[in-house]
């Protein structure tokens, strides 16, 4: 493979719901806001933490206040992540088996940068995923395609020979808009009809079908 795989964190790689739930829920009660189940904090993840916020707070909550709940919320995630999140059963030998067919990895999550190289450091150690990149300032997020054509840029590879595999409409935009080649998994969190919907084509159901798309293993 000439290029390489630019992967998702959030609902790809890890399942992260707990954790963020738990903080959001949190962040928001602290600010005299009503807490949401998992299924509606599912739907809120995938476009960085300020819309988390945002659209988990009541309607008309001003910029302020999202940002006084949102710094709550990372003020929580910083110290309690580790309860709420873990690798989706099989990915760590499944990247394991990618590195060690001499497949190029990427991260780019829309979690802010430095909570997603933590995780990856702490949840991955050992593979060889180069760049790890989070949300950061100086870079507009996904799905803009900007970022992940810094990192086809890095490989010095063309976007057409990247693979970009996420869970979310998010993703595949991003993928899209970058000239890359979408894969989009089922197990995250968007429903399969709504990435059919928005042109995923066919949705991976598990990591062997994963595997086998990249005729690796
Ligand atoms: O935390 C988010 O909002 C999304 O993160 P992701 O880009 O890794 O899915």
């Amino acid at each position: 493979m000439k290029g390489g795989l630019i992967f998702d964190l959030d609902g790809t790689l890890v399942d992260s719901l707990p954790g963020i739930a738990g903080s959001l829920n949190r962040a928001l009660e602290r600010c005299g806001f009503a807490s949401h189940d998992h299924a509606d904090v599912r739907r809120f993840i995938g476009n960085g933490s300020y819309e988390l916020v945002r659209k988990a707070s009541p309607k008309g909550t001003s910029s302020e206040q999202i940002l006084a709940v949102e710094d709550a919320f990372k003020a929580d995630y910083a110290t309690t992540w580790p309860e709420g999140t873990v690798p989706y059963a099989g990915v760590p030998d499944f990247l394991r088996k990618l590195a060690a067919a001499g497949v190029r990895m990427a991260v780019l999550s829309n979690k802010p940068h430095p909570f997603t190289q933590e995780i990856v450091e702490r949840l991955f150690p050992g593979i060889p995923f180069d760049p790890v990149l989070g949300q950061r300032p100086d870079t507009p997020r996904k799905p803009h395609p900007d970022a992940a054509l810094q990192i086809a840029g890095l490989w010095q590879a063309d976007a057409a020979e990247c693979f970009f595999i996420g869970d979310s409409t998010v993703d595949l935009e991003t993928a899209l808009g970058a000239g890359m080649k979408p894969v989009m998994v089922g197990w995250g969190y968007h429903d399969v009809a709504a990435l059919e919907a928005a042109g995923a084509g066919e949705v991976i159901a598990n990591l062997a079908d994963l595997g086998a798309l990249f005729k690796l293993f």
